[in-house]
């Protein structure tokens, strides 16, 4: 039994006792023509802007105003170890050690140079097993790693899928495919939190279940990061990348995060497509040099990177430093929870919520089925200023963040929700 209670009185009273509703302060909140804030619930999408970023971007923009390229060195916070700036935070965020994560290029891309690594197949072990619900770019970079490899990417790719008539994962599904077909599969690459049904995977059984069958595992952990706490170091997955424009707030196609674990920090055996920056620092700029790879995430870096984009991601994982993803977590448990017990109370045979009810297999976002894929009840919620997203076929996302969404925005949300249901 939710210790919830229905009500508006409920929800003020929960954010009066919120530990962290002073944050919410520090963002720009969307507003309506009469000045209303908008209720937005898409954070797992784009998150919302820091009022703190605009003085990081300026920072670096006054910056290279005064220094032009002395700036590299010379500016407040210099631009050649800028990224350095930003590892241990969100080492932090991930579970990871500091040597196993930088900040670099974006998602895709990312996960293409990871597996140009650790995607090394042979004649009969080169198929990758992937969520049949994989979000469309992960499905497309796997199909094309498996044709630049010269295999059928049909026949390479195995698919992860739910049981007839379920819309979630079951681990023992995994497991079998493994004892089934685990000495042709070469790489698992699995969504930590998928984005359809924002189902949370059991990581590190993952990782077991891969690596007992001399697999690599990798994970895309786009709509976990900042979001659940993944715990990758212990987890022993052997590398995942994500995207920092969702829970972390840093912008609009802002970089992205890149994991390989400790294991392999040293392996300079491993392939992989260099750069400058995946070069020594001591002797980058001595030039004429042979390629001498940085141990760890670092050395997967090709080129000098976006400030303008770090300054961005900077201001926001200052913030999480902040707050702390224990503070984060507890919150968005209890307004998650909040969210789904509103919504059962509604009822109503046109919605169901597929998201786990088990917080442990969820972070904050709420998958609602639309009966009969009616897009309509979307695009109402839209014109009541209610942000939220939808999803083919036939899927409202809903994601409370703790960072700035509060259980009063979730009871008006719902109550709105209601009122285009009965009309
Ligand atoms: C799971 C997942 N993979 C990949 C992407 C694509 O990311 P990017 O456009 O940064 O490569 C996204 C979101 O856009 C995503 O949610
Ligand atoms: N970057 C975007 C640009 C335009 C439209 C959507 C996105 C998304 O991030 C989609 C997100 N990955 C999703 O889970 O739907």
């Amino acid at each position: 039994m939710s210790n919830y209670k229905q009500g508006l009185d409920f929800a003020k009273s929960q954010d009066q006792n919120d530990p962290i509703s002073s944050y919410r302060n520090q963002f720009h909140i969307p507003k309506d023509k009469d000045g209303n804030d908008w209720l937005y619930f898409t954070g797992n999408s784009l998150g919302l802007q820091p009022k703190a970023t605009k003085e990081y971007i300026n920072q670096e923009l006054e910056d290279w105003a005064n220094l032009g390229v002395e700036g590299h060195f010379e500016a407040k916070n210099p631009w050649m170890p800028y990224h350095e700036f930003l590892t241990e935070s969100m080492a932090k965020i991930v579970g990871a050690k500091p040597i196993e994560v930088v900040i670099m290029n974006t998602l895709t891309t990312n996960l293409h140079l990871l597996m140009v690594s650790f995607y090394q197949p042979t004649k009969t072990k080169y198929k990758i097993v992937i969520e049949s619900d994989a979000f469309p770019s992960d499905r497309y970079a796997v199909q094309t790693q498996l044709e630049f490899h010269g295999f059928n990417a049909s026949e390479g790719v195995i698919e992860w899928k739910p049981r007839e008539g379920e819309e979630l994962l079951n681990i023992d599904d995994l497991e079998t495919i493994l004892e089934e077909q685990g000495d042709e599969i070469a790489l698992l690459l699995i969504g930590g939190v998928n984005y359809y049904t924002g189902q949370y995977l059991d990581i590190k059984k993952i990782a077991d279940l891969g690596h007992a069958k001399d697999c690599m595992v990798g994970i895309d952990l786009a709509h976990g990061v900042g979001n659940i706490k993944p715990d990758f170091h212990n987890s022993g997955v052997d590398f995942a990348a994500w995207c920092t424009y969702k829970y972390l707030n840093a912008g609009p196609g802002s970089l992205g995060g890149l994991f390989v674990h400790e294991k392999h920090a040293h392996n300079k055996d491993l392939k992989r497509f260099a750069g400058w920056w995946s070069h020594n620092k001591s002797t980058r700029f001595n030039m004429r040099q042979p390629l001498d790879i940085i141990p760890g995430a670092e050395g997967w870096q090709l080129s000098n990177p976006p400030i303008l984009s770090m300054a961005a991601i900077k201001a926001s994982l200052d913030m999480f430093n902040e707050v702390g993803m224990d503070a984060l977590r507890a919150k968005s448990e209890k307004l998650t929870g909040y969210f789904e017990f509103l919504i059962n109370e509604l009822n109503n045979e046109k919605i169901k919520i597929i998201t786990p009810t088990n917080p442990k297999e969820r972070g904050c976002q709420l998958s609602i089925q639309v009966k009969d894929a009616d897009k309509n009840l979307h695009k109402q919620l839209t014109e009541a200023n209610i942000i939220t997203d939808w999803r083919e076929p036939d899927v409202i996302r809903c994601a409370p963040v703790p960072l700035y969404n509060t259980f009063v925005d979730v009871y008006k949300m719902v109550e709105k929700l209601k009122e285009i249901l009965n009309r």
